[in-house]
């Protein structure tokens, strides 16, 4: 049975019986809220039961038990039996189901459609005319061809503008020749690459007669169809493993004067004419709109990632007895120390404000996409700006949240059989993939500076509304704080920080240095303004949707936890707040975040079930929802394949060797 509201069942462990029974909300209500409807939430469920019901779906083995080429055979496996039963599982037409059910049943580690799903189909939605989608999106849906999406080479990921891979216009043929002239310019690190797409977005440099145009997307097939052979003139192959993802195939493409028709340049913006004339895109970078895409898409993914090692380390807090408070005849759940629940209540609150945020962002990219589609290029910069910042802070926070949750597992957290040591490695890939995050930082930081530059000009009121606040000024703040004095207090670490960053820009560049030398001596306190500006955001997101909320339990509980943000968002930039909060108000604060902490404590297992992650998609021992832990770890561990006999061949082969030798 997956998850029900306050999900007690028998069998359950009394501790966290006890822990769903002090819950003041239903589950299935926050549900709704986190996955967007009830209708939608109400459909996870289904799938997840649906799912239960088909056991070729489950993992033939817990996955760290399996070597590389053990998981990227299970991944396939799965993804089969997938097929096989779509029509019994979800609505196939439904993007949301197909995430949920391949996120459950195929789980993190990676598998050969992962890139498929996540770029190459909406980069073909985004930069394929409509004669090219009828050619290949169709196909793509139908899985008959397996994609992935081909930028970042050995050499260059961030500067996209020193790519080496060619496209070089021949007009005599009408098509266009692919090359990798260096080693540095094989393309190195895209997901499904290695071993299972059979085509590619690939982005090379357009040359028509000897002139660079810069960064295209091209369609290429790989791979031949029947076969799934390399195509001669192709060199392709997997990069081996990996911190995490081991379950992929993030591969290396080379190209020796490989040829593809001149239809293959995805012209929705771009155009080559047969005859080698250039018709120039809308917008410059509008290349980029997979990545933006992707980038709109993760904080909602993140925010799902840390809620993986919440549901884990809050679980498993409330089972694990460690230790005693006042009560000496009983050892104390230690969930019930302070410093556990400074350690992961603030990160709960993170995880709902990442998903809150996410909603947003997507939100405004579908915008973006039909507003592009129509002619209108104007929001790109906004968004791209947004996002930048946004991938950065969630990424990164993430990551802290996630170690902070395996460190509140104690010993049994550095076991694999918690599995968070996995969501940590795939999750902190999102800081350095889609733009590293210092890269996007400081292109927040140029849409900032820009924006000052603005306010400098007396054009404040062109300001968009998110950055508006950089206009205003605010020297006290009053000492009765709630929810939207604790924004004033962000704006004001934003503004100053913002102010002090680009004026240290401008006083350096105005002392003759040049341009590039003066941003990168202001770089850091640059960085620090995109995050503060960023932080802000999400603030002020969390505490918009918080408001928008209906049911009232629910929302009390958001309103708590919300408490617990601002308070703990707040202690966290002290340092940039010292001109206006005193060190009264300091004290305060802080108090009332301990004070929030308490409040949380009777829902933080509820608060955690609600995003109704199924132990199949867990994969963690430690974070069972029957919480059942003790006699599972030792199942786990029973099962490990040295334990498969007692004594090993490599205790036969060279320790009693080693021992009857010392024996002598
Ligand atoms: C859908 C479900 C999702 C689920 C969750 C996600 C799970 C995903 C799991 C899959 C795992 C991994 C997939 C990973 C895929 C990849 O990593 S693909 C490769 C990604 N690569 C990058 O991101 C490269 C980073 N670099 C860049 O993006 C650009 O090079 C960079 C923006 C840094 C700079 O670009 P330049 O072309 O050099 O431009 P520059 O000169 O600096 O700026 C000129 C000007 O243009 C503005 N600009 C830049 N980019 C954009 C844009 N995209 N839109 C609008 N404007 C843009 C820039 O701000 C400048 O403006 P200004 O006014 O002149 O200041
Ligand atoms: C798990 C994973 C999956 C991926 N999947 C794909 C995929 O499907 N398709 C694809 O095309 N790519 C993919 N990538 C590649 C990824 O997009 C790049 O690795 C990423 O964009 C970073 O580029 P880089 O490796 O060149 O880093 P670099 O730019 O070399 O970064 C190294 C350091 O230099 C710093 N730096 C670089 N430029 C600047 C600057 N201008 N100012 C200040 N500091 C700078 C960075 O901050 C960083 O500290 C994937 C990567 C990973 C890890």
């Amino acid at each position: 049975m997956t998850a029900l509201n306050k999900s007690i069942e028998p069998g359950d462990s009394p501790d966290l019986t006890e822990e769903r029974a002090s819950g003041t909300f239903d589950t299935n209500a926050m549900a709704a809220v986190i996955y967007g409807s009830d209708k939608f939430a109400q459909r996870r469920r289904e799938i997840s039961e649906a799912i239960s019901k088909i056991p070729e779906l489950a993992d033939s083995a817990p996955l760290p038990f399996l070597d590389r080429f053990g998981k990227v055979t299970e991944g396939s496996r799965k993804l089969s039996v997938i097929l096989e039963n779509i029509d019994k599982l979800i609505d196939p037409s439904s993007y949301e189901e197909g995430l949920h059910l391949y996120t459950e049943v195929m789980g993190m580690e990676g598998h050969p459609l992962a890139l498929h799903e996540v770029m190459f189909i909406p980069a073909l939605i985004a930069q394929a005319s409509d004669e090219q989608q009828v050619k290949w999106l169709g196909r793509a849906r139908r899985r008959e061809i397996i994609g992935c999406y081909a930028q970042t080479e050995m050499g260059h990921g961030s500067n996209l503008r020193a790519l080496e891979t060619t496209a070089t216009y021949s007009p005599e043929t009408q098509e266009f020749i692919l090359h990798s002239p260096t080693i540095t310019s094989l393309k190195w690190w895209p997901g499904a690459l290695g071993k299972s797409a059979n085509w590619a977005v690939v982005v090379a440099n357009l040359i028509i007669r000897d002139k660079n145009y810069g960064p295209h997307p091209f369609m290429v097939q790989l791979r031949d169809e029947d076969s799934h052979e390399p195509l001669p003139g192709i060199t392709v192959g997997d990069i081996g493993p990996k911190m995490a993802f081991n379950g992929g195939d993030n591969g290396f493409l080379g190209f020796r004067n490989y040829r593809i028709p001149r239809e293959y340049l995805l012209n929705r913006h771009a155009k080559v004419e047969a005859d080698g004339r250039y018709v120039k895109p809308p917008h410059a970078k509008i290349n980029h709109s997979a990545m933006i895409r992707v980038r709109s898409h993760m904080a909602t993914g993140q925010g799902a990632l840390l809620a993986h090692a919440l549901v884990i380390a809050v679980r498993y807090s409330a089972v694990r007895r460690q230790g005693y408070l006042e009560d000496k005849s009983r050892e104390v759940k230690v969930l019930d120390y302070q410093t556990q629940q400074h350690r992961l209540f603030p990160s709960i609150a993170r995880a709902y404000a990442f998903i809150f945020c996410g909603f947003e962002t997507i939100r405004l990219y579908d915008q973006l996409l039909i507003d592009v589609q129509n002619g209108n290029t104007s929001g790109m910069a906004d968004l791209h700006a947004l996002t930048s910042g946004l991938k950065s802070v969630v990424t990164y926070q993430t990551g802290e949240g996630i170690e902070q949750a395996r460190m509140a597992c104690g010993g049994h957290g550095y076991s694999m059989a918690s599995y968070i040591s996995e969501i940590y490695g795939v999750a902190i890939g999102g800081c350095t993939y889609e733009g590293e995050n210092m890269v996007m930082l400081l292109q927040l930081g140029r849409y900032l500076v820009k924006s000052i530059e603005m306010i400098q000009n007396g054009k404040s009121r062109e300001l968009g509304p998110m950055v508006a606040y950089l206009a205003e000024n605010e020297s006290e703040i009053d000492l009765n704080l709630g929810p939207n004095e604790y924004l004033k207090v962000f704006e004001y670490a934003a503004r100053n920080q913002t102010w002090r960053a680009t004026e240290k820009f401008q006083k350096l560049r105005n002392s003759g240095m040049s341009n590039e030398k003066a941003w990168n001596q202001a770089s850091v306190e640059l960085t620090r303004a995109s995050r503060l500006h960023t932080r802000l955001y999400i603030m002020s997101t969390f505490i918009n949707h918080v408001g928008s909320i209906v049911d009232q339990k629910v929302k009390g509980v958001l309103i708590d936890l919300l408490n617990v943000h601002v308070t703990y968002e707040v202690m966290d930039i002290g340092i940039y707040v010292q001109g206006l909060l005193s060190s009264n108000q300091m004290d305060l604060i802080r108090n009332q975040l301990y004070v929030s902490l308490e409040t949380i404590r009777p829902n933080a297992v509820s608060l955690v079930d609600s995003f109704q992650i199924s132990d199949m998609q867990l994969r963690s021992v430690l974070g069972r929802r029957d919480g059942n832990v003790y006699e599972n770890l030792f199942k786990w561990a029973k099962s490990s394949p040295l334990n498969k006999t007692d004594v090993l061949p490599s205790v036969t082969q060279y320790l009693k060797p080693m021992m009857e030798k010392s024996k002598l």
